[in-house]
């Protein structure tokens, strides 16, 4: 079966687990894995698994379901995570080194190879081993080592500027952490993550049923 390139969101987001509930049980040394197990430990339907795997080319066999080593390579494969890409992050202030000391994001598919900032007191120290540079190195930097993707975490009012230069410099995607609203040219890939969106999701079901935070 071929692997599919249009897949819906919703099942990019909850392929992860899977593939993450699957390397447990390589770790157990376990051989194979049925959709309904992977749809128990999600608590969803397995026609459902059954249905987001099929958009990957993975195969089961009746009965036994998934083999689990082929499962987690070409899971890994049809999520990026098993080619690393090279990534810039601008901004090495507190959420950009706390991401620099992430050794998890390799493991997902994106090295940070270099950090930019503007704080002369940054420019030469190191994070995790990963230099901290002049912003004006980015462009030369970005070409010599062909790097495409842009990790922003920047103050608000300074992330529609270093997009702007990040475009100009090559950069083809952005990971952008600042709550705001980047303005790009549409050929370019924007991902918008915010751990605070997460927290207010998490109060309104913590207290829907019980009343107002107080
Ligand atoms: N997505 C999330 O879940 C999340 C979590 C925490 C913080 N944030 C956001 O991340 C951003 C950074 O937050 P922080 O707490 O790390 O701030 P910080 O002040 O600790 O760090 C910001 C860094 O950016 C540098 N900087 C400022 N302007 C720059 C420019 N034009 N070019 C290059 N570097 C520049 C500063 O020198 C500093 O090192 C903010 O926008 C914040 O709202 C997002």
């Amino acid at each position: 079966m071929k692997a599919d390139i249009n897949v819906p969101i919703p099942v990019l987001r909850r392929m992860p687990s899977y593939l993450s509930f699957v390397k447990t049980l390589q770790k157990q040394g376990e051989k194979y894995v049925s959709s309904t197990r992977i749809a128990e430990y999600m608590e969803i339907d397995s026609t459902q698994v059954t249905k987001d795997l099929s958009h990957t080319g993975i195969s089961g066999k009746t009965r036994v379901g998934y083999e689990v080593d082929s499962f987690v390579r070409i899971l890994e494969d049809f999520l990026g995570f098993s080619r690393v890409d090279g990534a810039f992050l601008v901004g090495a202030g507190s959420l950009g080194s706390a991401l620099l000391q992430d050794k998890g994001l390799s493991a997902f598919g994106l090295q940070i190879e270099a950090a930019f900032d503007t704080d002369k007191t940054k420019i030469g120290t190191k994070v995790n081993d990963i230099e901290i540079f002049h912003i004006d190195q980015f462009r030369a930097m970005a070409a010599e080592r062909k790097v495409v993707i842009g990790i922003i975490t920047v103050p608000a009012e300074h992330a529609q500027n270093v997009a702007d230069l990040m475009v100009a410099w090559g950069i083809k995607a952005i990971w952008n952490f600042t709550p705001a609203r980047i303005k790009v040219p549409t050929h370019i890939v924007v991902q918008n993550t915010t751990i605070y969106m997460n927290l207010a999701i998490l109060f309104n079901k913590l207290y829907n049923d019980k009343g107002e935070k107080k």
